[in-house]
């Protein structure tokens, strides 16, 4: 069914809201403000709330650019009569406007979930990162929104091609390029592969320079997986196969064999190299571990001699930073549960004596590792879900007197903040970074502080 819409405010998840009937319909590929042809893609008579995407544009926004990709356009898919991939759902949007759409979302969710006013905060406008590793210049990059993703994870088709999914749709789009990914991603070529017998294939960009990685998670009937033939394989340093049970070799739930060359990554900490194994975490924006790091810092502030926690830590991107400020008199605890990446952080500062790697899940290992001591300072860095009421009861009985709070939603992060609240934690500070660009997505820095009574 197609509707006539005007769209309204933006809402968090990447789309507009718009009304008909008395009925809400979150609207996606358009913008505030414009008149369009929505098709209603979940439009269940009886529920309050529908799904529509943008067919038509009958009056533009001025801040509609044509989009960079056509397999993620909208309307040229509806042209092709095909879906778009998901992945890049903003791209029709000047990427000025893009960030100011994230600035209200951050200010209508920090409000709404959190009870706060973003401004109170000081909060101003979300922030272009540069596309740049730690040690790059960035002073004459082009502020695109291209090529910032150092890792990608592509569907494959029943016949082995390189495919991506629309959004929430099960229909495969095969791709011959992926404009978010770093160049050495494209210049791989992996589209050029055969991959049949694999369900999944990722692709990790290190900051080190090496060549990418290729993670290949098989089909469940694929019970000796070969590897595959192809200029992209021989170009990459490594090739691993992730046989999943129920959950990734990350969980520790898989098995992680080497079908070809080395089975990690590098990355680079400021001076540190970091390594990464398999589909371990590591931020995906290329500019985000210095622009994460630094904004940690401020907030964190880490003395000589003091005790921290990175919680949620990966491979150790913040800990390496905690680390060398704390120095040898100071101790951070880096926590993090799963064990493929807490083995990698093990490793990463075996030669750190003030550094001691927990492998163990925060809402229940902190408390424990604690031992009813205190902290000078905590960094948390959770998944998208956010750190949720249990780790934020642990984390306020470190007694830490500042909380750096690093995420990637900012949903769970205000609702977190209202649990701090509860603890006596008020949040401070706030920046948000633009470090998804094309998306919807954002990245959130904010410090709670412990309110003196
Ligand atoms: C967003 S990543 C951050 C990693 C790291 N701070 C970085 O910047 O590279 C979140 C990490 O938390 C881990 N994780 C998820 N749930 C966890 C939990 N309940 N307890 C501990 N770690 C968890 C994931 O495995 C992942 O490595």
């Amino acid at each position: 069914m197609d509707l006539e819409l005007t769209l309204d405010r933006v809402a968090h998840g990447g789309h507009c809201v718009a009304r008909h009937d008395g009925r809400v319909i979150f609207v996606r590929h358009g913008i505030p403000g414009e008149r369009v042809i929505a098709r209603v893609d979940r439009g269940d008579e009886k529920k309050r709330f529908w799904n529509a995407s943008v067919v038509k544009v009958l009056d533009a926004s001025p801040d509609r650019v044509p989009h960079f990709w056509e397999q993620a356009d909208a309307l040229k898919a509806e042209q092709r009569e095909t879906l778009p991939i998901g992945g890049a759902e903003f791209g029709h949007i000047s990427l000025a406007r893009q960030r100011a759409l994230k600035g209200e979302v951050f200010r209508e969710q920090l409000s709404r979930l959190g009870g706060l006013d973003a401004d109170a905060v000081g909060f101003d406008a979300v922030e272009a990162v540069p596309v740049a590793g730690w040690n790059d210049d960035a002073s004459n990059l082009a502020d695109d929104g291209l090529g910032w993703r150092s890792r990608v994870s592509f569907s494959v088709t029943s016949d082995g091609q390189l495919a991506m999914h629309p959004f929430h749709s099960n229909e495969l789009v095969t791709v011959g390029e992926m404009p978010l990914a770093a160049q050495a991603i494209n210049d791989l070529k992996l589209w050029e592969t055969n991959f049949r017998g694999y369900e999944r294939v990722e692709v990790a960009a290190p900051s080190s320079g090496q060549a990418p990685l290729v993670v290949l998670i098989p089909r469940s009937s694929n019970k000796n997986p070969k590897l595959p033939q192809g200029s992209a394989i021989t170009q990459a340093s490594g090739v691993v196969v992730i046989q999943q049970t129920r959950g990734s070799a990350g969980d520790g739930r898989g098995s992680l064999h080497t079908l070809r060359g080395r089975s990690d990554v590098t990355e680079l900490a400021g001076e540190r190299e970091l390594q990464v194994t398999g589909e371990g975490f590591w931020q995906i924006h290329r500019g985000a571990p210095r622009a994460l790091t630094e904004a940690m810092l401020e907030y964190a502030d880490p003395q000589q001699g003091d005790s921290v926690a990175d919680l949620y830590a990966g491979a150790g991107l913040f800990t390496a930073a905690l680390a060398d400020r704390v120095g040898l008199t100071g101790h951070v605890l880096s926590m993090e549960g799963a064990p493929g990446t807490s083995a990698d952080a093990a490793h990463n500062f075996a030669n750190d004596p003030q550094v001691i790697v927990t492998r163990g899940r925060v809402e229940r290992a902190l408390t424990h590792a604690m031992r009813g001591g205190s902290l000078d300072a905590v960094v948390l860095d959770p998944p998208r879900t956010g750190a949720g009421k249990e780790s934020v009861a642990a984390i306020a009985d470190t007694r830490a007197s500042r909380v750096a709070y690093v995420s990637c939603d900012p949903a769970s992060f205000a609702r977190d903040v209202s649990y701090f609240a509860a603890h006596g934690y008020e949040l401070r500070k706030a920046r948000v970074f633009d470090l998804y660009p094309h998306t919807h997505h954002m990245e959130v820095v904010g410090l709670l502080a412990k309110n003196e009574a």
